[in-house]
């Protein structure tokens, strides 16, 4: 079990600061509404429900991305969520902040600005240095407690993150506690029958480091997506075409080949790749091979096909925990998202443990008229997630216990 300090050991009526993650995806310069805002109004109703004085920060893009703007739209987008205004205030630490921190009632909302438009925000630096910078040093006396939920930036060591647990007393949210939870449980959990692992999408290091991490832990891994195109090729499979403007296949090829074909030496009784392929016809159909009569690398796959969806489904049918990571095919395109949707479908058909994690992957179950309530539990984390089923300990989580 986590031991930090949650929402439940926290008392009512405090003035809180609240590190959240709202980074989202920005087109021509309106941010779009996502899961994060829905998952982190939980925290934040909470908290104003039980009055205290809520003063929420957050980051958006990177300094130099378009994506890099202000969180005045992000106030907008999270009031809407929470059911309550949150004030936007267009400072991070300075008098502004200060003067409607000072004003602020219980129950009333905040959100600051960027906190990345902060010069000592970003630079990765240890807790003891976060905590001494003039950010921390001018926000924290203006609170009781400080309230990580932001599992997804977890991973990064920068003063929002790290830098308050070490100023006031420090506490998980509501989303943290859950992330952390069920993130972890592959890694520290035990688990009575089989536990399957399907992994795909398009980062073949990402696929790499999780089999690495988890071969004592996963019975079977089912692959797909480019990173299983990867290792069919390792199997004499003449896949993986280049798609024109992309190094998908061989620059990763270059990188991988040797790890590859290492782990399926070592744990090819583990490791499910598909039995056949999809990929657009002539006519713009979808269209099915099998693997073994692939004689040319002359077309890009797309899917796997539909003998590969049965076997990986009947595997999850008989799974005690699943977990995901990555797409089995380009499912954003509805031709060739059987794969992807197939084996999601079988996951929430049965009671097992699950979850499923991966920003692109898990937006799959709300495109696909998929219910969250079907799996475990659908993560909101990349990077993080991907460190946290490799089993890397988390700055921002080792940084609440204190
Ligand atoms: N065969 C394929 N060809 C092209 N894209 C693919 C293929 N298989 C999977 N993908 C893409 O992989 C993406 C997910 O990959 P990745 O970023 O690694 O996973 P996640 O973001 O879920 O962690 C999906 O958006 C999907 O379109
Ligand atoms: O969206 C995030 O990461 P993710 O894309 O890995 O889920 C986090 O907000 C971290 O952002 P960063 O990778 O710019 O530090």
């Amino acid at each position: 079990m986590a031991s930090f300090k949650t929402l439940d050991d926290l008392e009512d009526g405090q003035r809180v600061l609240v590190r959240l993650d709202l980074n989202s995806p920005v087109e021509d310069g309106e941010v779009q509404d996502n899961r994060r805002f829905d998952r982190h109004a939980e925290t934040v109703r909470e908290l104003a429900e039980r009055d205290c004085g809520v003063v929420c920060m957050a980051h958006q893009g990177r300094p130099g991305r378009d994506t890099f703007v202000s969180l005045e739209q992000h106030a907008d987008i999270l009031g809407r969520h929470v059911g309550k205004p949150v004030e936007f205030v267009p400072d991070t630490f300075g008098d502004r902040a200060i003067s409607a921190i000072d004003d602020l009632a219980g129950g009333e909302i905040l959100l600051l600005e960027n906190t990345r438009m902060c010069d000592e925000e970003l630079p990765e630096e240890e807790p003891t240095v976060k905590a001494e910078t003039e950010f921390v040093k001018a926000l924290a006396p203006e609170f009781d407690a400080y309230v990580n939920d932001a599992y997804s930036a977890a991973h990064r060591s920068h003063a929002s993150l790290v830098g308050f647990p070490l100023a006031l007393p420090a506490y998980a949210g509501r989303v943290m506690e859950t992330e952390y939870e069920a993130n972890t449980a592959i890694a520290e959990r035990a688990f009575d029958g089989p536990v399957t692992m399907v992994v795909g999408g398009t980062k073949a290091s990402d696929v790499i480091d999780v089999m690495t991490a988890l071969e004592d832990k996963v019975d079977t891994f089912l692959l797909g997506g480019i990173a299983g195109e990867l290792f069919l090729r390792a199997m004499d499979v003449p896949v993986g075409r280049d798609i024109e403007g992309m190094d998908l296949f061989d620059d990763q090829w270059a990188e991988n080949e040797t790890t590859i074909r290492s782990l399926l030496d070592d744990y090819g009784d583990q490791i499910r790749l598909a039995l056949d392929l999809a990929f657009e016809d002539d006519e713009g159909e979808r269209d099915e091979i099998e693997v073994l009569d692939v004689e040319e690398k002359d077309r890009a796959f797309l899917d796997v096909g539909s003998n590969t969806v049965s076997e990986y489904a009947a595997i999850v049918e008989d799974s005690e925990a699943v977990f995901v990571k990555g797409a089995l095919g380009l499912f954003e395109d509805e031709r060739f998202a059987d794969g992807t949707v197939g084996v999601l479908e079988a996951i929430a058909e049965t009671d097992c443990f699950s979850v499923v994690g991966g920003g692109d992957t898990s937006r799959a179950i709300e495109m696909y008229g998929m219910s969250e309530d079907d799996f475990g539990h659908v993560s909101i984390a990349g990077g993080a997630y991907i460190r946290a089923l490799t089993g890397e300990r988390l700055v921002g989580v080792e940084a609440l216990r204190g």
